[in-house]
C-alpha cells in the first residue's frame, strides 16, 4: 500500500526500505521522539520528504492532489478538533466535504453506542471531555466512508484500559469489515499486539547512516 524507498526527512528519519500491507492494521510502535508521527504525517502528504521516494498504490505521494490523497489518507491526530456546535453537527463535520448525504439520527445514534459514548447528539461538544471528544472525533472519519486509510496518532492515550478496548475492538472490526487499512501510533504493547497484524518497531526501520538514491 505504501512503500518508502531511501526517505530522509531531516536528521529525524532516514528509512531505506519500509512496506506497508494492503488491508491490515499496522501499528507504529517506539520511543518518544523516535519520529513515529512524523512517519505518519508523510502518508498524507502533510509533510515532504528531503530525499527519497514515498509510493501510496504504486503512484508517488508528491503527484497526488493533496486534497485527494487527504480523502483517502485520513489523518486522525492526537489533539482531536471539536468545531462549536452539537455533537451530531461535530459528527457531520467531515460528511460534508465528500458530497455524501448526511447520516440519519438512528446511524449517528448507533455510532455511539458503538463508540461506547453515552452522550446525547444535541449536547454541546465543548463540554465533552478529551477521552469523549477523541471518540466524536473517531465517529466523524467513521462516517466519511470514502477513506481508504486511516492513520491514527495514538487514537486512544485519553482513554481508560476498559474503554480503550472497546474503542479498538468496535474500531478494528469496522476497518476489517469495510476492507480498509489503518495505521495507528501507540505506546502501548499491549494494544500493538492485541489489534495489529503488523507491527513496525521504528528502531528496526530507522537507517543509522545517511543514505543515498
Ligand atoms: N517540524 C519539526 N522540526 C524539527 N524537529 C521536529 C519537527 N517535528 C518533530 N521534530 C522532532 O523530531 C523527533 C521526532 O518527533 P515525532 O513527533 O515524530 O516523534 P514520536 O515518535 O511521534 O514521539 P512521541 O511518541 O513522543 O509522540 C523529535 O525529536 C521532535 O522533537
Amino acid at each position: 500500500m505504501f512503500t518508502f524507498s531511501n526517505v530522509q526527512y531531516k536528521d529525524i528519519l532516514k528509512i531505506e526500505k519500509l512496506t506497508f500491507q494492503d488491508k491490515q492494521i499496522i501499528c507504529l510502535f517506539g520511543e518518544s521522539g523516535s519520529g513515529k508521527s512524523t512517519l505518519l504525517k508523510m502518508l498524507n502528504g502533510m509533510l515532504t520528504q528531503d530525499s527519497g521516494k514515498i509510493f501510496y498504490k504504486e503512484r508517488l505521494i508528491d503527484d497526488y492532489d493533496p486534497v485527494e490523497l487527504r480523502k483517502k489518507v485520513v489523518m486522525l491526530g492526537q489533539d482531536p478538533v471539536m468545531f462549536q456546535g452539537t455533537v451530531r453537527e461535530n459528527l457531520l463535520f467531515g460528511l460534508k466535504f465528500t458530497g455524501k448525504s448526511e447520516a440519519d439520527d438512528s446511524k449517528l445514534k448507533e455510532l455511539l453506542k458503538d463508540l461506547r459514548l453515552e452522550k446525547n447528539l444535541e449536547d454541546d461538544a465543548d463540554q465533552l471531555s478529551g477521552g469523549e471528544k477523541q471518540r466524536v472525533a473517531f465517529g466523524r472519519v467513521l462516517l466519511m466512508e470514502a477513506a481508504e486509510v486511516y492513520l491514527l496518532d495514538e487514537p486512544t492515550s485519553a482513554l481508560d484500559e476498559e474503554t480503550e478496548t472497546k474503542v479498538m475492538s468496535v474500531f478494528t472490526q469496522h476497518i476489517k469489515r469495510e476492507g480498509k487499512s489503518a495505521i495507528f501510533v501507540t505506546h502501548s504493547k499491549e494494544v500493538a499486539e492485541k489489534y495489529a497484524d503488523q507491527i513496525i518497531y521504528m528502531n528496526e526501520v530507522l537507517a543509522n547512516e545517511e543514505i543515498s538514491e
